[in-house]
C-alpha cells in the first residue's frame, strides 16, 4: 500500500531525513516513534505530498507519487489526514464535518456515509452537535471519522492524541486502533509516546537523528532494540559495560548474560542493555546504593549505583522488604 524507498528530505541546506525505507501493507497500522526533531513529521509530510523528496521515492498502491523533481499533489494522493489539534470546522456540526470531503456523493449517499461513520466511531445521534460541545476524545473521533469517510487508501496521523490528557491517550489509542481495524484502514501515525505507539501499531518504526533505526513489532523493538538509540529511547533501563567470555557470553559487573542479549559498541566500549526487569533485588548479590525510587502503582523502579559508579534500574515489587533501605543487594534475574 505504501512503500518508502531510500528517501532523504531536508530544509534548505540541511538534510533532516536520511535514506529511510519502510513499507505498509494493506490494513497495517504503523507508528513512527522518536524524540523531538528526529524527522518523523517531515517524513509524514513528504508521504502526504507537502515536502519534496531529495532522494529516493514514495509509492502508494504501486504508483510512484514522489521522486526527485516529481510529485503528485496532496489532493490526488488519496490520503486522509488527522492532525494534532483535530482541526474540526467550528462553524459546521459534527455530521457536516464528517461529510465535508464527500462532495462527489449525492445528498442521500452522503447522509448514509455520515451515519455509517458516526456508528463506526461510537457517536451515533451526535451528528447535530457542535464541535465545541464535545470532549477532546470525542472531537478526535470526529476528526478520525472525517478523515476515513472518503475511504482513503492511506490515513496519516500526526501526534493525534497530544492534545488529550496523558491518562486518556493510551485508551484512546486502543480505541482508534479498533476503529481502524474495523474499517480495514491502512494508517501511519507519528508520536513520541511509546505507550501510544505500542497500543496502536502493528509495527513501530523508531527514528533517531533523521534515520529509521528499526522497523518491527512492539516486542521486537522493546526486547531486541537494533541500535543503541532504540535501546535508550524505547523503554527504561541502562547500558552497562560488558566483555565477551571465551564461550561468547557477556561478562558484566552483575554476572554473565547470554550471547544473544542486546549489546552495542558504544563510545564507552561494548555495553549491554539491562532493563529494570533484568535486575532483581536479592538476599545476596552485589551490594549497591539506592539512588532513587519511583512508585509505579504496581511496583517500584529503583535507580541503583554499582560499586564502580555505573547505574542500573530494578523493578521491585510493592511488598518487598527493601522499600526503605539505603543499600540493597542485587543480582541478574534468573530468566534473562
Ligand atoms: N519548515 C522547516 N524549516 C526548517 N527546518 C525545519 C522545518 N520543519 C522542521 N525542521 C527541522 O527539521 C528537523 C526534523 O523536524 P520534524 O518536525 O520532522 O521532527 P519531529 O521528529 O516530527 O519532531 P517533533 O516531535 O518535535 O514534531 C528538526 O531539526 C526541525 O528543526
Amino acid at each position: 500500500m505504501l512503500e518508502v524507498k531510500n528517501v532523504s528530505l531536508g530544509y534548505g541546506a540541511t538534510i533532516v531525513v536520511q535514506n529511510v525505507s519502510m513499507r505498509l501493507d494493506q490494513g497495517e497500522i504503523g507508528c513512527l516513534l522518536g524524540p523531538s526533531g528526529c524527522g518523523k513529521t517531515t517524513l509524514l509530510r513528504a508521504i502526504a505530498g507537502f515536502e519534496p523528496v531529495r532522494a529516493g521515492q514514495i509509492d502508494l498502491q504501486g504508483r510512484t507519487v514522489a521522486a526527485v523533481a516529481q510529485s503528485v499533489p496532496p489532493q490526488l494522493r488519496d490520503i486522509g489526514m488527522v492532525f494534532q489539534d483535530h482541526a474540526l470546522f467550528p462553524h459546521l456540526n459534527v455530521g457536516d464535518n464528517i461529510g465535508f470531503g464527500l462532495h462527489r456523493m449525492t445528498k442521500n449517499e452522503r447522509a448514509a456515509r455520515v451515519q455509517e461513520m458516526l456508528e463506526l466511531v461510537g457517536l451515533e445521534g451526535m451528528g447535530q452537535r457542535w464541535p465545541h460541545a464535545l470532549s477532546g476524545g470525542q472531537q478526535q473521533r470526529v476528526a478520525l471519522a472525517r478523515a476515513l469517510a472518503p475511504k482513503p487508501s492511506l490515513l496519516l496521523m500526526d501526534e493525534p492524541f497530544s492534545s488529550l490528557d496523558t491518562s486518556m491517550r493510551e485508551s484512546i489509542a486502543r480505541e482508534v486502533r479498533a476503529i481502524l481495524k474495523q474499517a480495514k484502514a491502512t494508517a501511519l501515525m507519528v508520536t513520541h509516546d511509546q505507550n501510544e505507539a505500542f497500543a496502536m501499531a502493528d509495527n513501530v518504526g523508531v527514528m533517531a537523528r533523521g534515520q529509521l533505526m528499526q522497523w518491527g513489532n512492539a516486542v521486537q523493538v522493546y526486547c531486541a532494540p537494533a541500535t543503541q538509540d532504540v535501546a535508550q529511547f524505547v523503554g527504561e533501563g541502562a547500558l552497562v559495560h560488558a566483555k565477551t567470555t571465551p564461550g561468547g557470553q557477556w561478562q558484566t559487573a552483575l554476572g554473565l548474560l547470554p550471547a544473544g542479549h542486546p549489546h552495542y559498541a558504544t563510545a564507552h566500549g561494548m555495553q549491554v542493555l539491562l532493563r529494570p526487569e533484568h535486575v532483581r533485588v536479592a538476599e545476596s548479590g552485589v551490594n549497591v546504593k539506592v539512588r532513587a525510587r519511583t512508585f509505579r502503582g504496581s511496583h517500584f523502579v529503583f535507580e541503583l549505583e554499582l560499586p564502580d559508579g555505573q547505574r542500573v534500574m530494578s523493578k521491585v515489587s510493592l511488598n518487598a522488604l527493601y522499600a526503605n533501605c539505603e543499600r540493597v543487594n542485587i543480582a541478574l534475574a534468573a530468566d534473562i
